[in-house]
């Protein structure tokens, strides 16, 4: 059983009205600038992220999926505010995160944070685990310093680490333990959002699971929404209410998780699915389409249907127009491409 720890006492009290998304995206876009020889001109921009929309509730786990490069780990800064979109909206509690500067952006990162893919990284090796525990709440001022160790305390034994952990450094732990430290920095501002961006890839299967059910009894104990970036759809599976794919910046298919699974219906999401070791017989094995070719750039993104040229159905018309997303179940929409009919 995981203790309950009592939130350090801080200035913001806005609860999302209840039922209504905690975060809400729309039409987010960044796309970056790529820079040429000496002088620098301007050489064409990557389409990062490309008029992506998803909403996350409270309690709830929407995962990003899609091959390396797709734009996913943007997504994820966007909406912590690490980096300023091109164009679109994210919402957190009803507020537009990017108009967000000063104090309000401060208090946005308090309230969101981020787990990261690789507790080797991003663990300071010169800071002991107190050390990079506490930091977040010697950033915003949170409690006394005796208010601080004893939050530190409680974060440790929180993530099934002990307390006497805090006088000690990243290179005495393991790859698991590291990852619980990385957890309970997040958590230390008291959070209720967390991105989760490959929390579990860089470590060994065997204490994946470990992580995951840490992260699960988390959020079951806390009600924290979380945006769980990753390319492993097993995991997936395991973990998410509902999953967005995302193909060269763009969203391809969202459903809830079991719809998604047991009824894929995009080209790319097919092609993902096929690909992935089978753990469940029960389930409809998806059409066999294998995924064919290397992802093309993002600088320079096929015409319509990005997924054409290494689509096994791609028509002519498929490169007309960027296809539209279409709701085909409840909760269920895909970007539905000519060569769907
Ligand atoms: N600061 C940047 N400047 C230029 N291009 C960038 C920058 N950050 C990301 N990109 C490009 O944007 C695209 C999307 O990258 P992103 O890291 O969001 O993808 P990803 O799906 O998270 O991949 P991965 O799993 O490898 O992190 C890639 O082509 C990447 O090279």
């Amino acid at each position: 059983m995981i203790p309950e720890t009592a939130p350090v006492e801080s200035p913001h009290d806005a609860e999302p009205p209840s039922g209504q998304p905690l975060l809400r995206v729309n039409g987010l876009t960044k796309h970056f600038p790529v820079r040429g020889g000496m002088l620098r001109p301007l050489a064409g921009t990557v389409r990062a992220v490309d008029d992506v929309s998803f909403e996350v509730r409270g309690g709830e786990t929407l995962a990003l999926v899609g091959e390396s490069g797709c734009g996913k780990s943007t997504t994820g800064r966007l909406v912590l505010g690490l980096l300023r979109p091109t164009g679109g909206t994210v919402r957190y509690s009803g507020r537009d995160v990017t108009r967000m500067r000063g104090a309000e952006l401060r208090e946005h990162r308090r309230r969101m944070q981020i787990v990261f893919q690789d507790p080797f990284s991003s663990l300071d090796p010169r800071l002991n685990v107190g050390g990079i525990v506490g930091e977040g709440l010697a950033i915003h001022r949170m409690g006394t310093p005796s208010e601080r160790r004893g939050r530190i305390a409680e974060l440790l034994t929180l993530v099934g680490l002990s307390p006497r952990d805090a006088g000690r450094f990243p290179h005495q732990f393991s790859g698991g333990q590291r990852q619980r430290i990385g957890i309970a920095r997040a958590l230390a501002t008291s959070p209720e959002f967390l991105v989760c961006d490959e929390p579990v890839s860089a470590l060994d299967v065997s204490i994946q699971a470990q992580i995951i059910n840490l992260l699960r009894d988390l959020q079951h104990e806390r009600g924290l929404g979380y945006l769980f970036i990753s390319h492993d759809l097993n995991l997936v599976r395991h973990i998410a209410d509902r999953v967005c794919v995302m193909y060269l910046g763009e969203i391809v298919e969202s459903a809830p998780t079991e719809d998604l699974f047991r009824d894929p219906r995009h080209p790319y999401t097919r092609a993902l699915l096929a690909a992935v070791p089978r753990l469940d017989a029960h389930s409809r094995p998806p059409e066999r389409v294998g995924l064919t070719g290397e992802l093309p750039s993002p600088a320079n993104p096929p015409e319509g249907c990005r997924f054409r040229p290494r689509c096994p159905r791609a028509v002519p018309e498929s490169a007309t127009a960027r296809p539209a997303l279409t709701e085909v179940a409840p909760g269920h929409t895909v970007a539905a491409c000519p060569c769907f009919n």
